[in-house]
């Protein structure tokens, strides 16, 4: 066990120390127009320059001493126990809707000639019909034609690791996710949370047996005592009383939950997508949600309750009061200018991963909004963005801080 065992995050800011990340792989080149919008795809995108991309972004971070972790390295050491390893892949079909136990039995023996790195890479490629020889007819469902074209579908959008767990000050949610498509993202996370030695004992604010879906994008850590959740597209305002609830009533330091009414829609699927913090009191917005944002406090009240308020004053006012700031800097995306904001935001222009106050990283493409934050005094490290943001996802999204310094 490292320094860093555990989790701890209490701020979206302070210099970061490790996280986690999962590079694409053959997951992406198993989208087809046929199913792009189920697998929230909006384009197909090109494997080999999107894991250049992915390795740029990586090695920014690797510069800057922080400890970068993949996915698929710590599920396969969890792997190495035959018996976990052979409980996840039964749950695994379960969950991905394998249909019949002759099409089990041959994914069974499948995976069993496969390492542990091999077998979690495929897991998330997902498994085409044609590369399963020989499955023997014992019922009707592998009798009748049925050209749908995976036994196992792919989870193309795990490479944005924000989403199905979020780090929470020494804990975690593990998410209920808003589309059948990104369920099983989650269940890597439960392994991860439930094996892995590193995250031993890591408290759960929100499980993934729950009924509402609650998406890490939507999850701010503003400061020890604040956090930011967006009741969004992704996010249901029930997922964020039950985790407000968990934490406020928990020995963690938090005592204000915000929630963010933001417009339910695709382009603004999460927070993290309009809105994230760059410095103490800096952040970027997209100015497409500012007015009116609905913004409601969640406290404790007498009786193990909860005190639920309207914020009745402008964003700028809330931060200043919750963050005790005298003064507030919200930096528009596209520098204000309306078409530039939308194009920008598109490709996720708000979606920052700060790396220390006042220094985040950012995709090169959005170049007028990258404009604005250095004119406003951060330092903006940036990588190539050609492929990966057509996931419609930027470096937050595609970053799970496991350990942050406390500021
Ligand atoms: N935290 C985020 N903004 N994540 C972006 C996820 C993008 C992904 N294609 C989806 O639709 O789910």
């Amino acid at each position: 066990m490292t320094e860093n065992s555990g989790l701890n995050v209490y701020n979206e800011i302070g210099q970061l120390k490790s996280v986690l990340l999962h590079c694409p792989g053959d997951e992406v080149e198993n989208i087809v127009p046929k199913y792009l919008k189920r697998l929230l795809f909006d384009e197909i995108i090109y494997l080999k320059q999107a894991q250049k991309e992915h390795l740029q972004f990586a090695k920014l971070m690797i510069d800057e001493g922080i400890e970068v972790l993949y996915l698929t390295d710590l599920m396969a050491q969890i792997f190495n126990c035959p018996d976990t390893r052979k409980q996840f892949l039964e749950d695994f079909m379960v969950e991905g809707n394998v249909a019949t136990e002759a099409v089990k039995e041959t994914l069974r023996d499948f995976f069993s000639r496969m390492s542990p790195i091999d077998m979690v890479k495929k897991c998330i490629a997902g498994v085409q019909k044609s590369e399963l020889a020989h499955i023997p007819k014992k019922s009707l469902a592998d009798i009748v034609k049925n050209p749908y074209p995976f036994y196992l579908d792919p989870i193309p959008n795990l490479y944005f690791q924000r989403d199905p767990f979020a780090s929470m000050g020494h804990g975690v949610t593990l998410n209920v996710m808003s589309s059948t498509t990104r369920n099983r993202e989650t269940l890597f996370a439960k392994y991860l949370f439930d094996y892995h030695p590193r995250f031993k004992d890591v408290p759960r604010w929100y499980n993934r047996d729950k009924t509402h879906p609650i998406e890490g994008g939507d999850i701010l850590i503003l400061s020890n005592k604040v956090i930011a959740i967006g009741v969004s597209d992704r996010t249901d305002s029930i997922a964020v009383e039950k985790v407000a609830k968990k934490l406020l009533y928990s020995n963690e330091s938090f005592e204000v939950i915000l929630a963010f009414d933001i417009p339910k829609a695709r382009e603004f699927m999460h927070l993290d997508t309009v809105f994230t913090m760059v410095d103490y009191d800096k952040f970027t917005i997209y100015p497409g949600i500012e007015n009116p944002l609905d913004v409601y406090s969640i406290k404790k009240s007498p009786g193990n309750a909860l005190a639920i308020s309207f914020e009745s004053d402008t964003l700028t006012s809330i931060l200043k009061k919750y963050l005790k700031l005298p003064a507030i800097n919200l930096i528009r995306c596209g520098d204000g200018n309306l078409i530039a904001a939308g194009r920008e935001q598109w490709s996720d222009g708000s979606n920052t991963l700060a790396i220390q106050p006042g220094k985040v990283i950012c995709y090169d493409r959005n170049y007028i909004t990258n404009e604005a934050l250095r004119k406003n005094g951060i330092e903006v490290l940036e990588f190539e963005s050609y492929e990966l943001s057509r996931g419609r996802g930027g470096p937050r999204c595609m970053s799970m801080p496991l350990n942050r310094k406390n500021i």
